[in-house]
């Protein structure tokens, strides 16, 4: 069956101005997101990743118009949702969701669980007042609580019920589309997998589909249909898991992964160290991003801006964006240091 695209990201930019001088003039800008395109399709989980400050939850906020996106064009489900208005847009939301690290953050303290699903349907006019309770009934439990928690405040619940309160929110509108932002970064280990597993189960009875954020690799190898990998605002590479997991192409997706453990201890691994911090996405390096951090970089890396392309050791619509995967891949560039991990 062919594949329904619900997301299409093309050319987005999202600069967040610098402000300075005496008379508070835009004297630069934070390229946060510099000129990303992507689609996501119905049904399926996409993630991104890479290290702090990449652009990975302003990604999402810009798609969901929390902020307004420089440049580029967001297209959900047929509609593009940068010439919306704003009231076109607030119905929309319905269809878009997004669930944060912290779910306590965004919950008026003061609201009971029941207050806070029931404020969610009222703004979105999901069902009429009398039918709210038994649908907020249905939501707790649909997420792994209970009606007796329902008249409860959010201090009285655990890390991982308030997330599964931040899920039933979600859902409440019966949306499309959720992003996890961070959805399972601050709780603990095994907290984690029993949200993720929920999240797969909501997934298949809902059909819905999820954009990923997380700066944790095991995570993301949990969850993930495809990956997209970030750094400095760009993407770097993207592809399904398998091929970004077992077949990294970017030195910069490399070496993330070196970091990880190896599931399997009886493979040799050897570790690619990122040296050096992030340089600023204030003035990002010329030509590719990662050269000043990587260990093949050549003249050329200093000067081309590479794009997103396909190679024949790549399938399934795997993409990096480096002048030299063939080389890499063949063994022709080698790199002082530098010992190809096995994956
Ligand atoms: N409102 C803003 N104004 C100015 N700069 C911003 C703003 N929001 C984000 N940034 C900057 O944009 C860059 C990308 O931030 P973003 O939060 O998207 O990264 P991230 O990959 O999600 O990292 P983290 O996991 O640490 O949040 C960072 O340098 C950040 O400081």
């Amino acid at each position: 069956m062919a594949k329904k695209e619900l997301l299409k990201v093309d050319g987005l930019k999202q600069y967040f101005p610098i402000k300075g001088g005496m008379m508070g003039r835009t004297v630069n800008h934070v390229k946060a997101v510099d000129d990303i395109s992507f689609t996501i399709y119905e049904g399926e989980t996409v993630s991104i990743v890479g290290e702090s400050g990449c652009g990975k939850s302003t990604t999402g906020r810009a798609i969901l118009r929390l902020e307004e996106p420089t440049e580029g064009t967001v297209t959900f489900n047929g509609h593009e949702l940068t010439s919306l208005s704003k009231r076109e847009m607030r119905k929309l939301r319905k269809d878009l969701q997004i669930i944060f690290q912290d779910p306590y953050a965004s919950i008026n303290p003061r609201q009971t669980v029941a207050d806070v699903l029931d404020e969610a349907m009222t703004i979105q006019k999901v069902l009429p007042a009398k039918e709210r309770r038994k649908r907020i009934i249905e939501l707790l439990e649909t997420v792994g609580l209970n009606e007796y928690q329902a008249d409860r405040y959010p201090h009285e619940f655990s890390g991982g019920q308030r997330q599964r309160i931040g899920i039933a929110r979600a859902l409440s509108v019966n949306p499309k589309l959720i992003i996890c932002d961070e959805a399972v970064s601050a709780l603990d280990v095994s907290i984690q997998a029993q949200v993720l597993n929920l999240l797969q189960e909501l997934q298949k009875d809902f059909k819905l589909t999820y954009l990923f954020i997380s700066h944790d690799l095991g995570v993301v190898r949990h969850i993930s249909d495809r990956v997209i990998v970030m750094y400095l605002g760009k993407i770097v590479e993207i592809g399904d898991k398998y091929s970004i997991f077992e077949n990294p192409k970017h030195p910069y997706t490399k070496a993330l992964l070196s970091a990880i453990p190896v599931p399997d201890p009886t493979r040799e691994k050897k570790h690619i160290v990122l040296t050096g911090d992030v340089p600023s996405p204030i003035d990002p390096p010329t030509g590719c991003r990662f050269h000043t951090r990587c260990p093949f970089a050549q003249e050329k890396c200093k000067v081309d801006v590479p794009e997103l392309s396909t190679h024949a050791s790549m399938i399934n619509g795997h993409e990096a964006a480096c002048h030299f995967v063939e080389e890499i891949e063949n063994g022709t560039l080698q790199a002082e240091g530098f010992e190809e991990a096995v994956f």
